[in-house]
C-alpha cells in the first residue's frame, strides 16, 4: 500500500443517508453495506416508513425515518444518496445543498428543466459542486470501451448511433411521458457523453402500442436526436418487452462501426442448443457499473471532491426531456432549448 493509500484508508467512514428504499434504494443500501469500502449506511428514509424500517433492520447502526429532512439532519450523516422518484428530487437536493452535503442523485436530476435550473442555481450559490447524477452507464465497462474508441478517432467521426433500450416491465405508476423522462433520459446522457455534443432537436415516432403494455401506456416508441454538430441518434424504447433487459448501442462512424450490449458474456453449447442468458433488470445488467459509480462517489466525497456526471449534465438531459415530451404530444420535430452553460460547469 502506498503512503497516500494508507492515509486515505485512515479517513473516517462516510455516513450515508439513503432516501427512498424501493428497488434502487434497497440495492444501494446493500452495496454500501456489503460491497464497497469507505462508507456505511447511517440512515434511511422513505414516505413508507415501515419499508424504511424493514431495510434499516438489516444494517448495523442504521436508523429509519419517514421524512427525508429528518434523515439529512440525523447524527452521523455526512452525505446523501437520493433514490426517491424524480419528482421528489428537487426538494431533497435543495435540502442537501443547504446542509452542504455531497449528493449522489439517481437519475433524473429532476423531471423538468425549470426545477433542474433551480438546482443549478442553488449549487452555484453554494459555490462548489456537490451533486453527482446517477447516470451509471458512464461507469459501465462496455460503454467506457466505446467512449475510448470514439475518443481515439480510429473509426473517424461518428455519424449515427442506433440504440435499443428494452425493459421487461415497468412500475405501475409509469406513464407515457416517463418513457422519455425516466428511460430515454439515459440515451440522452450517453449521446451527449459519447459524442461530446449537445442535443439540438428531438422527434418521437409512435408505432402501434403493444397489446401487452398496461392500459394507457403507449409503448414502444422510437426517438430520434439530432446533435449540434449534425450526428443523428435513434433510440428504440420498449419498456414492457416482457423478455429481458437490453441496452444496446451501435456507433456508425466514417470508417467503421462499433456495437455494445450484445450480451455475449457467457455462451453455452449444450445438447438442447446454444445461447446465453438475458438479464431481467437493470440491477443485474449494470451491477458492476453501480458498484463503481457509488465507490467513486464515496472516494470523492471522502477527499472533499465531486466527480462524475454533474448537475449540468442532469439539467441538459432534463431540457432534452422537456422537448421530447412536447415532441411526443405534437408528433413534430422539436428544438431543444438550453441555457448557456455557466463557467462553473465548464
Ligand atoms: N440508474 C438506474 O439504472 C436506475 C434504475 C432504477 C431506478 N432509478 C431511479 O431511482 C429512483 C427510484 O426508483 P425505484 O425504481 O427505486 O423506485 P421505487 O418506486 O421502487 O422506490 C421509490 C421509493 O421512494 C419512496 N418515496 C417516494 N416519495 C418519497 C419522498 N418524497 N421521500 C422519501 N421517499 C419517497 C417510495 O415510497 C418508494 O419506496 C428514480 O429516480 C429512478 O429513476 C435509476
Ligand atoms: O428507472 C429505470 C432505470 O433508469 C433503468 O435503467 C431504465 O432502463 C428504465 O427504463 C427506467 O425506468
Amino acid at each position: 500500500m502506498t503512503q497516500q493509500a494508507r492515509e486515505f484508508a485512515r479517513r473516517p467512514s462516510l455516513g450515508v443517508a439513503v432516501i427512498g428504499t424501493g428497488a434502487m434504494g434497497a440495492d444501494h443500501v446493500r452495496r454500501i453495506d456489503q460491497v464497497i469500502s469507505g462508507a456505511h449506511v447511517a440512515a434511511v428514509a422513505d414516505l413508507d416508513e415501515a419499508r424504511a424500517r424493514r431495510l434499516a433492520d438489516t444494517v448495523d447502526g442504521c436508523t429509519a425515518y419517514g421524512d427525508a429532512a429528518e434523515a439529512l439532519a440525523a447524527p452521523g450523516v455526512d452525505a446523501v444518496l437520493l433514490a426517491s422518484p424524480g419528482p421528489a428530487h428537487e426538494e431533497q437536493l435543495l435540502a442537501a445543498l443547504a446542509r452542504d452535503l455531497p449528493v449522489l442523485c439517481e437519475k433524473p436530476l429532476t423531471p423538468d428543466a425549470e426545477s433542474a435550473l433551480r438546482v443549478l442555481d442553488a449549487e452555484r450559490k453554494l459555490g462548489r459542486r456537490r451533486i453527482q447524477v446517477g447516470f451509471m452507464r458512464r461507469f459501465d465497462s462496455e460503454f467506457r470501451k466505446l467512449k475510448r474508441l470514439l475518443e481515439g478517432g480510429t473509426l473517424g467521426r461518428p455519424l449515427l448511433m442506433h440504440c435499443r433500450h428494452r425493459n421487461v416491465k415497468v412500475h405501475d405508476y409509469f406513464t407515457t411521458s416517463m418513457l422519455i423522462s425516466d428511460s430515454v433520459v439515459h440515451e440522452m446522457d450517453c449521446a451527449r457523453w459519447l459524442l461530446e455534443q449537445e442535443i439540438a432537436a428531438i422527434t418521437v415516432v409512435r408505432p402501434r402500442p403493444s397489446s401487452l403494455a398496461p392500459d394507457g401506456l403507449e409503448d414502444p416508441q422510437v426517438v430520434l436526436f439530432e446533435t449540434t454538430e449534425g450526428a443523428v441518434v435513434t433510440v428504440e424504447m420498449f419498456a414492457t418487452c416482457g423478455f429481458g433487459y437490453q441496452v444496446q448501442a451501435e456507433a456508425v462512424c466514417e470508417r467503421g462501426t462499433a456495437r455494445i450490449g450484445e450480451g455475449h458474456d457467457l455462451l453455452v453449447n449444450s445438447p438442447a442448443g446454444w445461447g446465453g442468458e438475458i438479464p431481467q433488470d437493470f440491477i443485474a445488467r449494470f451491477a458492476d457499473a453501480y458498484d463503481l459509480e457509488v465507490q467513486e462517489w464515496v472516494d470523492a466525497a471522502r477527499a472533499d471532491r465531486t466527480t462524475g456526471p454533474t448537475a449540468w449534465d442532469g439539467y441538459a438531459a432534463a431540457a432534452v426531456c422537456a422537448a421530447g415530451i412536447e415532441a411526443q404530444r405534437t408528433g413534430q420535430r422539436t428544438a431543444v432549448e438550453l441555457v448557456e452553460r455557466p463557467d462553473f460547469y465548464a
